[in-house]
This record gives structure tokens, sequence and C-alpha cells, in this order.
């Protein structure tokens, strides 16, 4: 199914089952060209699930998931070539170092790696002293740096990344917000899952809150504060006398601990 829609991604009535567990339940949203897209919800809300079927590695059992104008599972080839994908450090061959894992990549691609492309994007991701260390001899910001270029390398129109920042430290935070709104001057997307409310008020033009298995709200950022900031809940759970996303969240997701 070709269509000119203008979205880039488009996810409707999406459902998951872990055996006769509903993980996630009628879930739709879409993402448009030039839109970095938040995925937000608490422990075991359904968003990596939602992820990994948009990625095509895991079944569900109904729904639409349109990717580049194709339906992702009539067209498999044609929507993995148009994202890119964030792999888990165990995805990557213990013993290829960084260098190798870029050709490695490249190659799978099909994208032409000269020594200079090669040196051009170490430079970039301040790597040329480390071209030769092993993945798993780097620290979590590089890792994060590899991982990012992997996804990108054949300049997809959709950048899928699960919770991306987690674990990095300010300053590697704040350079790997500014790739992504690099993707995103491109007209190229980013689909993210993230816990913090402080990324999505910082890089996300849109967000969805996932609980349960189900979208409970789809907004900006702003105009979800905006919308719920006299919500009693949200009064009820504020600090310090200012309204912020997570009081919000937290309002609409509920105070309890998740397991
Ligand atoms: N392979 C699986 N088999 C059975 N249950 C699973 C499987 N994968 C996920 N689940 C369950 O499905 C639900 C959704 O999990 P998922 O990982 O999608 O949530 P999440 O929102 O990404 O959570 P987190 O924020 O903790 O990463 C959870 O209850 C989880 O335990």
């Amino acid at each position: 199914m070709i269509t000119d829609d203008p979205y880039i991604l488009k996810v409707e009535g999406l459902h998951i089952n872990y055996g006769n567990f509903k993980a996630v339940q009628n879930v739709g949203f879409d993402v448009l060209p030039g839109e970095i897209f938040g995925l937000l919800g608490p422990n075991g809300a359904g968003k990596t699930s939602t992820l990994s079927a948009i990625e095509g590695l895991i079944k569900f059992q109904s729904g639409t998931i349109i990717v580049d104008g194709q339906d992702a599972l009539e067209k498999p080839l044609h929507a993995r070539a148009a994202m890119g994908v964030q792999l888990q450090s165990t995805s990557f061959q213990p013993e290829l170092n960084v260098e190798q894992i870029l050709q490695l990549f490249a190659g799978i691609y099909g994208v032409p790696l000269s020594k200079e492309k090669l040196r051009g994007i170490l430079q970039d991701i301040q790597l040329e002293d480390a071209a030769h260390k092993k993945f798993g001899q780097l620290s979590g910001g590089q890792q994060q740096r590899v991982s990012l270029v992997i996804a990108t390398i054949h300049n997809p129109r959709l950048v899928l990344l699960d919770e991306p920042t987690t674990g990095l430290d300010p300053q590697s935070r704040r350079q790997l917000w500014e790739r992504m709104e690099a993707i995103r001057e491109k007209g190229h997307s980013v689909l993210l899952t993230t816990h913090s409310m402080e990324e999505a008020e910082a890089v996300c033009d849109r967000m969805a809150i996932i609980d349960h298995g189900q979208v409970i709200a789809i907004d900006t950022p702003q105009a979800l504060i905006d919308k719920h900031r006299h919500d009693p809940e949200v009064i009820a759970v504020s600090r310090r006398g200012k309204i912020t996303l997570e009081d919000v969240f937290i309002a609409l997701t509920g105070r309890a601990v998740r397991a």
C-alpha cells in the first residue's frame, strides 16, 4: 500500500500479547517528518514492545504500522530501509573494534565507507583515539555515540531510540539531544522512549503517554502542562508550587510504583 500521507510513521490499533497478557492495547499515534516524538510511560507500560513491533522484531496480534508510506507487514524490507534502529550493546561482536564495527554495519547497509569518511565519522563522534578499542572497552557515552552513528549510517528517515540517554552524564546527554536535533533539521524524524520529563520537555515536539498498554494522552509537552495544570490531582502532586510535566505525568498515570 502506497500512501501520500504526511507522516513518516503511523501506528493504528496496535495490540501485542505475550501469551494471555495484553501488553499493548489499541495503541495509535503518528510521527511527522522533522519531528522528535517521545513515548513516555511507567515501567512495563508497553513502550519497548511498541518500538519492537515497529522495528519488526516482534509479532503483533492486530493493528497497522505504516512506515514511509508502506505497510510494515506487507513491505518489511522497505520499512526497515527507512528506519534506523539503535542496537543494544549485546548486538555487537565483542571481538570487533569500533572501526571494524562501523565498517561491518556500513557494509550491511550498502553504504560506501572510504578511509576519509570513516575518519570523519570517528572525528565527529570524538573517537579517533578509540578507533581500535573494542566496544565493551568504551564508556557508556562513547558506546551511545557509536550506536547512534550505526543507527543513522544509511541516512534513514526515521530513527528509533529506546531510552537513549539512560545512564549518560549531562554533557553526553546534551550532545545526544543535539544529534537528535540535527536529524530533525534534515527533515528526518526520531521516535524515542524516555523516563525523563526533562528530556521530553527539552527535545520532544510531541509525546504520547502510555499506561497499562494504552495511550492516555498525546500532545506537545507544554500543551499537556497547560491542559492539566488546574486538575486537582496535578495540584496535589506538585511540589514547591510549580506545575511540571512530571506532575501531569504522575497525576495521569497514578502514584503507585509499578512492578
Ligand atoms: N517477552 C515477553 N514475555 C512476556 N512478557 C513480556 C515480554 N516482554 C515484555 N513483557 C511484559 O509486557 C509489559 C510491557 O513491557 P515493555 O518492556 O514493553 O514495557 P516498557 O514500557 O518498555 O517498560 P520499561 O519502562 O520498564 O522499560 C510488561 O508487563 C512486561 O513485563
